[in-house]
């Protein structure tokens, strides 16, 4: 398992609260953030600020903490110490619930807990009433028309009447991302969503999310991988993470460097760029 010594951080004070407000462009602020469990220190000590249109893509070896991370962000979970700020709401003084609305999440935990007898326009079109599982919820047209226009821009209208138990895993992934994109949230999430495509599907995903990158209207978006074909060109900036903490964050022109990947994957690794992708192999 994982584990870093992390930084002591101060504990946050009210006076530190009041003081320490993020900007309004500032869609996750995270100060001084760690979180442990059993002893262990997941993450630790993070600063971190994601601003309104920023694409980021975080990268990591197995264990390093990227998926604690993407909770943090998500409000999926709380920080042990510092602070964290989403939407330019302060986590722990907010209903979680409701800011959670305005925050769309691809997750392998968020896929395991579907139900398998759920059709796939129903897994998207609940997104927009906060629920796993279709329950009382009543759906217009409107709603209807969303998700399928969300499955169309995934190639997963043809998927509509399927049940979500029955599809291979890179379905479920075109899924999931559907869901995430239905209430056109302001911050979209993506943890390691090109795991178990093929390569045609996972092509289809970078364009997708190239496409979204640059659309101006489009979410702020933070993307967790292990591999470095699957960053989109048009992402902006870059993190690498290593045993719970930061080895370079900022730029992706910056952060993506032979130098920084080798300390991040603890060996000798170069990395080329082309056409705006990367490709990165051992020296
Ligand atoms: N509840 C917990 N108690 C103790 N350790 C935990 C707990 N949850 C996660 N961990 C450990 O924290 C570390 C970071 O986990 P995390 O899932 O964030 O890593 P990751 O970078 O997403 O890994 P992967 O690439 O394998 O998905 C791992 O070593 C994991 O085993």
């Amino acid at each position: 398992m994982a584990t870093v010594t992390a930084q002591p951080v101060p504990p946050t004070t009210p006076g530190d609260l009041a003081d320490d407000r993020p900007h309004a462009d500032e869609i996750v602020r995270m100060r001084g953030v760690s979180v442990r469990r059993g002893g262990n220190t997941l993450l630790g000590a993070i600063d971190w600020t994601v601003e309104l249109d920023e694409r980021w893509v975080v990268i990591g070896p197995n264990g390093a903490g990227k998926t604690t991370l993407l909770r943090l962000a998500a409000a999926e979970m709380h920080a042990t110490t510092g602070t964290v700020d989403l939407l330019s709401e302060r986590m722990g003084r907010v209903n979680v619930f409701e800011l959670r609305e305005r925050i769309g999440l691809a997750s392998a935990s968020l896929a395991g807990r579907v139900p398998a007898d759920e059709t796939v326009l129903d897994v998207v079109r609940s997104a927009g009433y906060g629920v796993l599982g279709t329950w009382h919820e009543t759906y217009d047209a409107l709603d209807d028309g969303r998700a399928e226009a969300m499955l169309e821009v995934l190639g997963a209208d043809r998927l509509s009447h399927r049940e979500y138990g029955t599809l291979s895993s890179g379905e479920r992934q075109r899924t999931l991302l559907a869901r995430a994109l239905m209430t056109d949230p302001e911050l979209l999430l993506l943890d390691e969503p090109a795991s178990g495509l093929d390569l045609g599907g996972r092509e289809d995903l970078v364009a997708g999310l190239t496409a979204l990158a640059a659309d101006p209207d489009g979410p702020t978006m933070v993307m967790v991988t292990h591999h470095v074909e699957e960053i989109p060109p048009g992402f902006t900036h870059g993190m690498l993470l290593r045993e719970g903490g930061i080895v370079a964050q900022g730029l992706l022109d910056d952060v993506m460097t032979s130098e920084n990947l080798s300390a991040a994957f603890d060996q000798p690794l170069e990395l080329l760029s082309r056409r705006g992708r990367f490709s990165a192999y051992r020296r």
